[in-house]
């Protein structure tokens, strides 16, 4: 399972809180990130995690990217609908990318939380 998690400023905790969550799925998951997300799951929990560039450097775009040949199966982004962001076009357009592929994309705790436990199903990874 090839997993991609981002999380705003805002959500960061929350990210890190539903990692631990569901550690062992994610330990057997390969992950890839936004920079500064990627940099708290790995010192904060270890997890192996390849961070791509920042988002508002273009993070959110490198995984649009991947995304769209076929190298995202699943992706969990954690939005603070609270704060404007600067790149609000890169993450419209990675939303917009889940779409077109058709690849799941959570992007509130509870929506990941259904997703992952899915996921936990013996088998299912
Ligand atoms: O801004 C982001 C997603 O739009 C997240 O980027 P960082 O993980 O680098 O903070």
């Amino acid at each position: 399972m090839k997993l991609a998690l981002i999380a705003h400023d805002g959500k960061k905790t929350a990210m890190v809180a539903l990692a631990a969550e569901f550690l062992p799925l994610l330990q057997r998951c390969q992950l890839m990130a936004t920079g500064t997300t990627g940099g708290r799951l790995q010192r904060e929990l270890g997890l192996q995690v390849e961070c791509l560039l920042s988002g508002p450097l273009g993070g959110d775009l490198q995984i649009g990217a991947r995304l769209a040949v076929g190298e995202v199966d699943a992706v969990i982004f954690l939005r603070d609908p609270m704060t404007p962001q600067p790149h609000e076009p890169d993450i419209n357009a990675l939303v917009r990318a889940c779409d077109v592929h058709d690849v799941p994309c959570a992007t509130n705790v509870s929506g990941a939380r259904l997703m992952l436990r899915a996921w936990s199903e013996p088998g299912a990874v």
